[in-house]
């Protein structure tokens, strides 16, 4: 649906030049909702507005539905651009316009009749929850609802992409999950793939079933989100995972086994059917070793429950290893904590 293939981005500001993308490549089939996260600077938004071709590749090439988007005339690319809505983290409604004017506008700019824009938008409002607020102007609104506005109106002209640009930045927690769902909404209902870029790793984790994080120009990990936030393998990864996942073993913990000889720590996580199974309570009835749980959480992601637990086990050394050993046998993945 979108690829992006080796992509150089230069800007040159005041005689310097700023290495946005340094060799960007990824893959977004029909029906993703693919997520790209990291910090501010990393060159998300470039890499989004690639897309639409607010920005040229230096180097490298964009396809969208199979052609590269360098090889459209400029009118061509206009017909393009109709396939693909866009939302932003300031809404960018027009001020003086209505709720319904304000999504209206792709429509009237396809020069639709009256009849078929009004059939539209009224769709639109519905669908979007915001039919009592068609005639309200854009400063009556919250934040959540001025996003809506900015989703219906991305989706006036039927597009077969949405794109987001860190969409539910300026909201609150309570405010982004309602507009996530309604983003899962859009493209259950319509099948429109949707990218979204973000700086929050709970974004990714709501609604993505892939995720590629951006460092310095850089797509440093990608994949299905599950696998990512499972087994993230860069640091800088690894700690956005940590904003979702709590699974490090804080130090006051680690001082208090320094002290405690015969006692060994691991991590364990669960993903899926695994982390319903009664394992630790197998795990005591089998095995001489005492069994102390410190942490255990359990998180979904994709419909798909990832557990974590630190637990501590207090034995035979030998008997700690078989009992390591059973735990993998369950499917379950164990690490040891070094006190
Ligand atoms: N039009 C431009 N002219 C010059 N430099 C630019 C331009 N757009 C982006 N950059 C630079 O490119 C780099 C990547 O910027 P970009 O906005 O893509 O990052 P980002 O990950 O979206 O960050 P943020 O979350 O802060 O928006 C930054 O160093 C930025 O200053």
């Amino acid at each position: 649906m979108i690829e992006i293939r080796n992509v150089h981005k230069t800007f040159t500001r005041k005689g310097q030049s700023i290495e946005a993308l340094r060799g960007v490549s990824l893959n977004i089939a029909k029906g993703d909702i693919f997520g790209v996260i990291g910090y501010s600077g990393a060159g998300k938004s470039t890499l989004i507005r690639l897309v639409n071709y607010l920005e040229r590749p230096t180097s490298g090439e964009v396809f969208v539905q199979g052609e590269p988007l360098s090889g459209y005339s400029p009118a061509e690319l206009r017909q393009v651009k109709k396939k693909i809505g866009m939302i932003f983290q300031h809404f960018n409604l027009l001020e003086s316009k209505t709720v319904f004017d304000n999504i209206a506008i792709p429509l009237v700019l396809l020069k639709k009749s009256k009849q078929e824009i009004r059939e539209r938008v009224t769709e639109l409002l519905e669908f979007t929850g915001l039919s009592d607020k068609a005639a309200s102007y854009p400063k009556e609104l919250s934040g959540g609802q001025k996003q809506r506005v900015g989703i219906a109106r991305a989706l006036a002209s039927n597009p077969s992409i949405l794109l987001c640009d860190e969409a539910t930045s300026a909201l609150d927690p309570q405010t982004t999950k309602s507009i996530l769902e309604l983003l899962k909404r859009i493209n259950e209902a319509y099948n429109i793939t949707i990218m979204i870029i973000t700086h929050e790793m709970a974004v990714i984790q709501q609604i993505c079933n892939k995720v590629a994080v951006m460092e310095r120009g850089e797509i440093i990990e990608q994949g299905n989100v599950l696998d990512v936030f499972g087994s993230p393998h860069h640091p800088t990864t690894q700690s956005f995972v940590q904003t979702v996942i709590h699974n490090s073993v804080p130090q006051s913990v680690l001082n208090t086994l320094k002290a405690e000889n015969g006692r060994r720590l691991f991590k364990l996580k669960f993903v899926g059917g695994a982390a319903s199974e009664p394992i630790i309570n197998s795990l005591i009835r089998r095995f001489e070793v005492n069994v102390n749980i410190l942490f255990a959480n359990m998180t979904e992601i994709q419909q798909t429950t990832l557990g974590n637990m630190i637990l501590q086990m207090h034995g035979e050394n030998t008997v700690i290893d078989q009992a390591a050993a059973f735990i993998v046998s369950q499917g379950v993945e164990i690490t040891e904590v070094e006190a």
